[in-house]
């Protein structure tokens, strides 16, 4: 299965607003339908940003201003820039440029799994507990994932002994999306409420696999809510915390963290679930989408072509 592809003259993606409960493809055909469909996170995920970024390019057809709107639809993964930049920075057909952008991304996805996988073994004798935040897998891509795409090869190989996957709120990637991806693959795993994360790793855990929306020149990595939270807690139970993302999340134009543009989405994701309210009425959130792991708290970067240490 194709998270997000190009099929007959359209755009083709998973709504993940619908899962666990349903599987639905979206034929996206508007540029404005894309821009929307990345804003509501029916499409997510730092490199499926970056494909539906060049995609969106392509459907465009030249439009500045549209492309100007897609660029800035999201403001954390830099992937989505890139995506787009890539397209319309090429000399080449711009389809041919994002059909390469999206064979890239599963090639990338797989050797990352390896890397990282690789990785993991030579830090643990046995087979692996490895704890990951919000999602990773194929749904945050193209086809296999990054941090859960180290899981799935683990697993392949077997020594995987259990994922604890943090539920991730407000939108839930994690219960929603990891769990289902994880029963997919027949992996075994247990959903975590999210602040019980930094406690569990005193408790056995072998690794942090996370994913990232940009790293900055220095290794200061901006990841989902929480992920700090939990490099904290690794490196005070002595856990190794890696973080796993294709070269293109690496942004060598932002200098270190505090130069990432945090997203924060509004009240109502985090006062309501589905549409039910939780809070008081006139209750307000803060709700940034993303945090920031200074680099001298992550173990290892793995990408596609390497592993980056401090
Ligand atoms: C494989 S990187 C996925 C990355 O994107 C997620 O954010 P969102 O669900 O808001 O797009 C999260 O930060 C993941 O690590």
């Amino acid at each position: 299965m194709r998270t997000i592809d190009w099929v007959d003259g359209a755009i083709e993606l998973v709504d993940q607003t619908l899962l666990p409960d349903r599987l639905v493809m979206l034929r996206i055909t508007t540029v404005d339908d894309l821009i929307d469909a990345i804003r509501r996170l029916a499409v997510r995920g730092a490199p499926a940003l970056g494909v539906a970024g060049a995609f969106g390019v392509v459907m465009a057809g030249g439009d500045r201003e549209q492309i100007a709107r897609l660029r800035a639809a999201r403001p954390t993964a830099v992937n989505l820039a890139w995506g787009v930049d890539q397209v319309t920075g090429s000399a080449d057909d711009p389809l041919k440029t994002a059909l390469r952008l999206r064979d890239d991304d599963i090639a990338a996805c797989r050797a990352m799994g390896e890397r990282g996988a690789d990785l993991v073994q030579s830090l643990t004798p046995g087979d692996a507990r490895i704890m990951t935040i919000c999602n990773t897998g194929g749904l945050a891509c193209v086809e296999r994932g990054t941090a859960l795409g180290v899981v799935q090869t683990l697993h392949e190989r077997g020594r995987l002994a259990e994922v604890l996957a943090l539920e991730t709120r407000p939108l839930l990637q994690g219960a929603r999306l990891t769990a289902w991806e994880l029963q997919r693959m027949a992996a075994p795993y247990r959903l975590v409420v999210d602040s019980a994360g930094p406690y569990l790793l005193t408790t056995g855990v072998d690794a942090v696999l996370i994913g990232a929306d940009r790293v900055a020149a220095n290794g200061d990595t901006a990841n989902k809510i929480g992920s700090y939270a939990l490099a904290l807690g690794a490196r005070r139970a002595g856990v190794p915390f890696i973080v796993v993302a294709p070269e293109s999340t690496i942004d060598a134009a932002t200098p270190s963290g505090e130069h990432i543009e945090i997203e924060d989405r509004g009240d109502d994701e985090v006062v309501t679930v589905r549409g039910v309210r939780l809070a008081p009425e006139g209750s307000r959130a803060l709700n940034p989408a993303f945090d920031v792991t200074p680099n001298d708290l992550i173990t290892a970067i793995v990408t596609e072509a390497r592993v980056i240490t401090p």
